[in-house]
Formats: structure tokens, sequence, C-alpha cells
């Protein structure tokens, strides 16, 4: 060996044994860590004669966001909350494991906002439509779901919000997770591709590069971008839309990634269970509201939010199914329905609706 490769391997030798040793470090700091979480659960448990909430997602973004702006770097911000979010998501499976109903089978997007939500140490349970993720979690067999509202590129799931009208359940949190969609198959040549098989939100995200690069395969709507995945596994003239880890799962290759027409394509999801979250500081509350079908009706209606400088970051309008042209608005506006100058503007938004129901308040997605 010459004298500089020896130098090399002694250098490396040294600095692997230091992070040799931090590894141990950090393993004590974990373990003291999740005998914490143990103690918390005992005095959560010994504290209330009925059901306890171990799962705090105030505390849980306290968490991430204390860390986040400590991070002295080199690793990005993001990264370390991620890295601390597996570690609370291990703690919080030691107090009692967590499950959460996504929209399946195995490999969608949703069961990937869930992971991101909730980190690995979630029990993961597919179901096959997003009424039966409500169903799961109104029942209590779940404790959470995962569904999808909204996609930059597509707009809103019109049939997650008409859900929200007739069920009890309550929103506790969102994730938004980036998008990319692949072209997966069994094929090895584009050519031989008839069928394309997705989510129709899906489909529609890539529309301008099928149109280009696939303009005469059918394409063929299903229920899930991995229910697609499935279906073309075993069909090698199709192709699915879906993203990587579906292509894993089934066994397929990627023959062009990154097929969505807008680069920062973003869904974003809403975690609903029986309530909703306490204020963490920096929140969201989102409401559904309908005013009397008159000239400056909804203007009027929503006067209270710009009275007390609330600002409003979204508003949907769906048919009610109560008659024709009667509408009703989904409306998410900035702050904890606790906080007063909030809980002023709600009083007085529900004196003049017709319909005024809280969906729920909850924290704005840290990761
Ligand atoms: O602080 C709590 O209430 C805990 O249960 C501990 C902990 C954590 O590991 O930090 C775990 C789960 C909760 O969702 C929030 C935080």
């Amino acid at each position: 060996m010459s004298e500089s490769a020896n130098q090399e391997q002694q250098a490396l030798a040294a600095v692997r044994d230091r992070i040799d040793a931090i590894d141990l470090e950090i393993l004590q700091l974990i373990s003291e860590r999740a005998r914490c979480a143990q103690q918390v659960a005992h005095i959560k448990t010994g504290s209330t004669g009925g059901s306890v909430q171990f799962y705090r997602p105030e505390r849980e973004v306290a968490v991430l966001r204390r860390i986040k702006d400590a991070n002295p770097g080199p690793l990005d911000g993001e990264e370390v909350a991620r890295l601390f979010r597996e570690i609370m998501s291990a703690c919080l499976a030691l107090e009692r494991p967590l499950n959460a109903a996504f929209l399946g089978p195995e490999g969608t997007f949703t069961q990937a906002a869930a992971i991101k939500h909730f980190g690995h140490s979630v029990v993961t349970q597919a179901m096959a439509t997003i009424d039966e993720i409500f169903r799961e979690v109104e029942s209590g067999a779940c404790d959470f779901g995962v569904v999808p509202v909204e996609n930059s590129t597509e707009g809103v799931v019109s049939h997650t919000l008409d859900l929200f009208m007739n069920s009890p359940l309550m929103i506790t949190g969102e994730v938004c997770l980036r998008v990319h969609q692949h072209l997966l198959t069994k094929a090895t040549d584009p050519a031989s591709i008839r069928r394309v098989y997705s989510h129709q939100q899906s489909l529609a995200q890539c529309r301008e590069w099928l149109d280009r690069h696939l303009p005469t395969a059918e394409r063929l709507p299903v229920g899930s971008n991995a229910e697609a995945a499935r279906l073309v596994a075993s069909d090698p003239e199709a192709a699915a839309v879906a993203g990587l880890q579906a292509a894993e799962i089934y066994g397929l290759s990627v023959l062009a990634e990154r097929i969505e027409d807008e680069p920062s394509n973003t869904t974003r999801f809403l975690v609903i269970g029986k309530q909703d979250s306490p204020p963490s500081g920096q929140d969201k509350t989102s409401l559904l509201l309908s005013c009397k079908n008159q000239a400056g009706g909804l203007h009027s209606l929503l006067a209270p939010l710009a009275v007390h400088g609330i600002s409003m970051t979204r508003i949907e309008s769906r048919p009610s199914r109560r008659g024709i042209w009667d509408y009703v608005f989904f409306v998410d506006i900035m702050g904890h329905r606790q906080e007063p100058k909030v809980a002023y503007a709600l009083q007085n938004l529900e004196q003049d609706a017709l319909l005024f129901k809280v969906l729920g308040s909850y924290p704005v997605a840290v990761l």
C-alpha cells in the first residue's frame, strides 16, 4: 500500500470510529426518549377514566417546528424534521400503536401521505373507497383516516368534500405531498401499449404527456393508481400511471419518469378522526357553510372574516343535494377556532349562515 493510501485508510478509520461512538450516544438518547414516552403514556392512562388520547397532533408539530428552528445544519431542516418524525412515530407506537385507514390498495399516494404524516410506525389499513375510510373511522375500527382533498393541477376531490356533509368526523390534520407520476409497465416498447390505466385525477394530471406520447392508447380510469398498477402486472399491452411505490410493489418497470404536466404537482390530504386538534400556534380551520340564495348572500356571509382580519385560504362550492341550484361552501381560514378573533368571527358567521359546521381546526403541515 502506498504512503498516501495508508494515510487515507487511517483518516477514514478515525472518522468511522467517531461515527461509531456517536451512533452509540444517539442510541442511548433515543432509548432514553422512548422511556420518557412510556412515562407519558403512564401519566395519560392514570389521569383519565375514559378513552386516552395518546396521539397529540399539536405536540407533534411543536416538536418538529422546534427541531427545524434549532437545526444547526449541515442537514436540511426538512431532513432533520423527517428523522424526528420517525423517532416520534416509534415512541408513539410504544405508547399505543396507531392505525390509519387509507385509499388502497397498497402503494397509493394516500398511503404515502399517511406515512408522511404519522411516520412508518403507523399501521396503515387499505380501504377500497373513500366512503369506507369514513365508515371505518366513524365505527372506531380505525383511529384515523387519510383522504385526498385537492390537487394543484386538477382541483378538488369533490367526493371527499361531499362525505363531510353527513359525517360527524372532524379534520385533525393536513398533509401536502409532491406527486410525481410515472409510466409503469411490463412492456419494453411503448408502441405495444394499447391501454393506460390510472385514477381519473392522475390521467388528467398527465393529459398533455399522454396526448403527445401515447395518443392512440385507450385511457381507462380505475379506483386508484395502485389498482391500475395491479391490473397492469398481468397485461403486457397495458401501462399504469402511478408512483414509484406502486412499481416496486407490483414488479413493474418505469418506462417514463415524471410525466405529470405540472412539475409542482401537489396533492393535499386531510387526516380525519373523532376530534380535531388543540391550538398549535399555526393552525387552519375548515368550515362548511351555506347562505340564502340572494344577491350578495355569500359576500355578506363571509364579511365577518374580513372584519376580524382573518385570511381565507380556500373556498369551494358544491351542490347541497337538498334542492336544485342550492350550494354549500367549503371554506378554509387561517387560525384556530379557539383563538379569540377567530371565535368572534365564527360567532358572527353562524348568526347569518343557513348551515354552519366547523369541520375542524388543525396544525398547518410541517413536513
Ligand atoms: O408528548 C406526548 O404527549 C407524547 O405522547 C410523546 C410524543 C413524542 O414522542 O414526543 C409521542 C406521541 C404524541 O403524539 C406526541 C408526542
